[in-house]
């Protein structure tokens, strides 16, 4: 084992999986699964990708094998995961919800307890109910099927937007119990901090780039003030003096949710030449 190496855990397929190998080369990353095998090194960047299960990358983080890891905030709680999260993560948002089918009265959680639930998450699952006559049947996916099979009365599965649930004629019961996105976590005690530090940097600059624009505009003197507290920036707006001693040209990060309401209101100040663009990079 190559101690400078730094070891990367990715879903190896799933929702994951694309989101993750897109935010790691952004991040400048060589990443790539290879066809048959679970391992890649990025010499260069001295890291190395290994492509687990999402529901095992927190038992691998738990024991110290890897150093950082992206998976879900279900599983990293499912499997009582030592990890420590790092960052929030922009996707894989979903929800563990109870489901029941559509005809079956069912209506709160009380309804269903000693009955038998199906679900790909037992801990969770036995920790909301706490009721020692239910049966918990665990399975590994397909969960919304058991139900028709005879198999469960009543499932407690990852809801996106709801699709799946409702094609095999589920209805959700109550209020979710679990909220989960995607999240970076590290091994608890770290054996090469700087590194993991390194890889943690790049991807929260880039986090903060894809939450950031960059606006540029000229503005006359005397309207300055108005236009730079539309546009504060993170640390403050940079300035410059155009040839025209009546105009300068100031430029500053923008919230990218709110970049268009900014642009309608600097351009209604007298603002012109507004440029928008997006951030590659930030490190702030
Ligand atoms: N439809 C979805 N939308 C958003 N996030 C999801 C969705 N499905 C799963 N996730 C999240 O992705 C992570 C991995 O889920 P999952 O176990 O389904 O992986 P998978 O690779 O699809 O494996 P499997 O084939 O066993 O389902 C979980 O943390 C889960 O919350
Ligand atoms: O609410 P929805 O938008 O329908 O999404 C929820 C579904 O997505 C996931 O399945 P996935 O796509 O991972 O397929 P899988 O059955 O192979 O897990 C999850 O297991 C649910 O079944
Ligand atoms: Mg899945």
């Amino acid at each position: 084992m190559d101690l400078d190496m730094i070891r990367i855990a990715l879903p190896n397929k799933g929702g994951l999986y694309q989101p993750c190998i897109d935010l790691l080369k952004s991040c400048g990353y060589k990443v790539k699964k290879p066809t048959k095998g679970l391992f890649y090194r990025d010499s260069q960047n001295e890291v190395e990708f290994y492509f687990l299960r999402a529901s095992d990358i927190p038992m691998y983080l738990s024991k110290g094998i890897i150093d950082l890891g992206v998976t879900g905030d279900d599983f990293h709680r499912e499997k009582a995961s030592t990890a420590k999260k790092v960052l929030d993560l922009p996707f894989g948002h979903s929800k563990l919800c109870i489901a029941a089918m559509q005809d079956s009265g069912f209506q709160s959680k009380e309804d269903l307890f000693g009955l038998r639930v199906a679900t790909s998450f037992p801990n969770i699952v036995r920790d909301y109910f706490r009721d020692d006559q239910m049966e918990i049947v665990e399975l590994d996916g397909a969960v919304e099927i058991s139900i028709s099979l005879g198999l469960s009365d009543c499932v407690v599965d990852i809801v996106e937007t709801g699709a799946t649930l409702k094609s095999a004629g589920l209805k959700i019961i109550s209020e979710p119990i679990f909220t989960s996105n995607a999240s970076l976590y590290s091994v608890s005690e770290p054996r090469n901090k700087k590194g993991i530090d390194k890889v943690v940097n790049r991807i929260s600059g880039r986090l903060i780039a894809l939450d950031y624009q960059l606006v540029e505009y000229d503005a006359p003197v005397n309207i300055l003030d108005d236009a730079c507290n539309l546009t504060p920036g993170i640390e403050s707006p940079t300035i410059c003096q155009l040839r025209d001693d009546n105009w300068c040209s100031v430029k500053s990060m923008v919230k990218r949710d709110e970049a268009h309401t900014i642009l309608d209101n600097l351009q209604a100040l007298g603002c012109k030449a507004i440029l928008l663009t997006n951030i590659e990079m930030a490190r702030i």
